[in-house]
């Protein structure tokens, strides 16, 4: 039964209609004192006058519940209507506690409840609008109360006393909940900044500190990630082990600094190719770059075959050895050579990665500034320039 008055499948909304049924509760609740006081004789109205306001009520939040359970009210900045709801609920509480005039100490009790059902979302502004709005709403009932439907002689006094404790709890407890609502924003904030927080050391702790590319650690998760989408949609991919060619001598003639200069430049205008080449729809999805370590990247091309991966590769290799990248050395070439792999169904990340490295070996035997393929049939593809 509850199950279908409350989706599953839309957790806030469901959160909503909880609240609102605790609603319902809260109306039916203050039946409890009125119907033994209405049994015995102790009201002065009748049981149709009581019958009557609570049928009013529970149409209302029924008529509320559905607005919420349609979604209507998704869209809304307030879409738990508690606003509303607790206008509604206050002057429904005021039409009680006049009708059940000999049960009002018990029944100004149901002020307390608006207060603490407004815990669910009224800011600390609101409030203190909402005491105002109590203390006036029983000041006004009592006036109409005592000067133009049955004024009772030497009650006035008893009910400014009322009226008093009234106005002092409900201000008391409206400093309460803002207190609450300031201690809950804090929170909230806390939590939210702690998330930031952990994203950002999530991020970082992926990336390459020198060229801000995929880290090694970070790209074997994504690696596994890959075969796990491989062997669930039975979708090709496929690897390339690129090494920069006489890494070394750059070190050695210009130094480590022009070195890290080379390698950053190397992955700026690397990212910026394949970036080109995804856009022009050479490659089928986009692919991802990482520092395997030292001068070595590794790139994974999701949904691409041998023969695709290696021409792709062969285009970065082409335009990377066109190309001179800016260091405070003064512009310098560079070359790299790759060994290209597409995983095979069932086999594991080493023995992949084993694959591409066994045709960069050969790239680099072969004289380097080349890519080579691990299927046998393959044309090696690229040339010493
Ligand atoms: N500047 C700099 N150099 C690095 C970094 N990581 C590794 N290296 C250097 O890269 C060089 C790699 O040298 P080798 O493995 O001999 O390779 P290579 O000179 O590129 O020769 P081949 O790969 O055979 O073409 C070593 O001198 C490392 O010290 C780095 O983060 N910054």
């Amino acid at each position: 039964m509850l199950s279908h008055l409350i989706p599953a499948d839309d957790p806030v909304r469901g959160m909503l209609l909880r609240r609102q049924l605790l609603g319902h509760l809260t109306y039916l609740m203050f039946l409890v004192p009125v119907l033994p006081a209405l049994w015995w004789g102790w009201l002065h109205t009748d049981a149709i006058g009581v019958a009557a306001l609570f049928t009013v009520g529970i149409v209302i939040n029924v008529t509320y519940f559905l607005l919420i359970r349609t979604g209507m009210t998704r869209r809304l900045k307030d879409p738990a209507l508690l606003q509303p709801q607790i206008y509604t609920a206050l002057v429904m509480a005021l039409a009680v506690i006049h009708a059940t005039d000999e049960a009002r100490g018990v029944m100004l009790m149901l002020f307390v409840s608006l207060q603490l059902f407004g815990l669910f979302g009224l800011s600390r502004r609101q409030f203190k609008v909402l005491a105002l709005a109590i203390i006036s709403g029983y000041a006004g009932l009592v006036a109409l109360e005592f000067w133009w439907l049955r004024p009772r002689e030497g009650a006035l006094r008893e009910e400014m006393l009322r009226l008093l404790a009234l106005a002092m709890i409900t201000v008391w407890m409206a400093f309460v909940c803002s207190q609450i609502v300031g201690m809950r924003r804090a929170l909230a904030r806390r939590k939210w900044e702690l998330k930031l927080a952990l994203a950002r050391l999530e991020e970082s702790a992926a990336r390459d500190e020198l060229t801000g590319l995929h880290n090694r650690r970070h790209l074997m998760s994504l690696l596994g990630n890959e075969l796990a989408r491989a062997a669930r949609c039975e979708a090709p991919f496929s690897v390339a082990l690129i090494d920069l060619d006489f890494f070394k001598q750059v070190n050695d003639r210009h130094g480590h600094q022009v070195g890290d200069e080379l390698l950053q430049g190397f992955s700026t205008f690397a990212q910026g190719q394949l970036r080109a080449l995804d856009r022009v729809g050479i490659l089928a999805d986009e692919p991802t770059v990482g520092r395997y370590g030292g001068e070595e990247f590794l790139l994974i091309l999701p949904h691409t075959e041998h023969e695709s991966a290696l021409a792709c590769v062969e285009r970065l290799r082409a335009s990377v050895a066109s190309h001179a990248i800016a260091t405070s050395a003064g512009p310098l070439g560079t070359s790299f050579s790759a060994g290209v792999a597409q995983y095979e169904p069932g086999e594991s990340i080493a023995s992949l990665l084993r694959r591409a490295d066994t045709a960069l070996y050969r790239a680099k035997h072969d004289g380097r500034n080349r890519a080579y393929g691990t299927v046998d049939s393959a044309q090696p593809l690229g040339s010493n320039t």
